[in-house]
């Protein structure tokens, strides 16, 4: 008898969309990972923060950062605008409401580039959509390298986040997943595979419920 559900019916079956997380120690890799897998896969979008970091040459206002001022920033704390900010490398930053509940709803993946501290915040307040990964350099020489290399922080900026990368790593256990970024092409596969199957899971598959009513019928 034939098969009365074609694969593109199947794969189109209604499911929540996710929060997906990458954190890492600064420079380990995580935007270099996020920016691959923006640029593979048309249905997780960026979360822009925003912070009150100064903007890096070549960032670009609205795509990589929403850049704000002190005030402006106590403002948005003040309208209860962040799902949830944090202290970082004395900055602050945060992540706007926007619409990322309805969007989860209609099963729109975001993607998040945050510390363990906003990490902590989102799975307090939506543990079942998040999904966490934790991204560590090969070594701690690596990673001064990397940092070194990208070229866009003084010596001094680059100390202080090198200081802070012990503390950062130690979050690593609160993770759901952990890779390790040594060769970047081999750890994009791994984490757009984390992606790919926890869009599986049968929780996250709310079309299955009809879906699987059809077939009983
Ligand atoms: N596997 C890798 N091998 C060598 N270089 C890498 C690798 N992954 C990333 N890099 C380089 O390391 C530098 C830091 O990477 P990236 O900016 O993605 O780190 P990050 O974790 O997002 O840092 P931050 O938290 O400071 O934003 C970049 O110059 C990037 O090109
Ligand atoms: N808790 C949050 N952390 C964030 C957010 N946006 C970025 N970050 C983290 O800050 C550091 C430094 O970032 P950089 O761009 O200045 O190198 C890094 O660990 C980011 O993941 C946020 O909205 N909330």
């Amino acid at each position: 008898m034939a098969d009365t559900h074609t694969s593109s019916e199947t794969d189109a079956l209604h499911r929540r969309g996710l929060l997906f997380i990458l954190s890492s120690p600064s420079g380990a890799g995580k935007t270099t990972i996020s920016r691959m897998l923006l640029g593979a896969d048309d249905e997780i979008a960026l979360s822009v923060s925003a912070t009150t970091r100064p903007r890096r040459p070549g960032e670009i206002e609205g795509i990589d950062y929403h850049f704000v001022s002190d005030e402006k920033f106590d403002a948005m704390v003040e309208e209860d605008d962040f799902y949830e900010w944090a202290h970082v490398f004395g900055h602050r930053y945060g992540t706007p409401k926007g619409y990322i509940r309805k969007a989860l709803k209609e099963g729109r993946d975001f993607l998040f580039d945050i510390d363990w501290q906003g990490t902590q915040q989102l799975k307090q307040k939506d543990d079942q959509d998040v999904v966490s990964v934790f991204i560590l350099p090969p070594s701690i020489v690596e990673l001064r390298k990397r940092l070194e290399g990208r070229g866009q922080d003084s010596p001094d900026v680059i100390d202080a986040r090198m200081d802070r990368a012990r503390g950062e790593i130690s979050h690593w256990a609160e993770y759901d997943y952990v890779v390790i970024n040594d060769d970047v092409d081999q750890c994009f596969v791994k984490v757009r595979e984390i992606l790919h199957a926890e869009r599986m899971k049968r929780t996250r598959q709310t079309g299955l419920i009809p879906f699987v009513r059809g077939l009983m019928e």
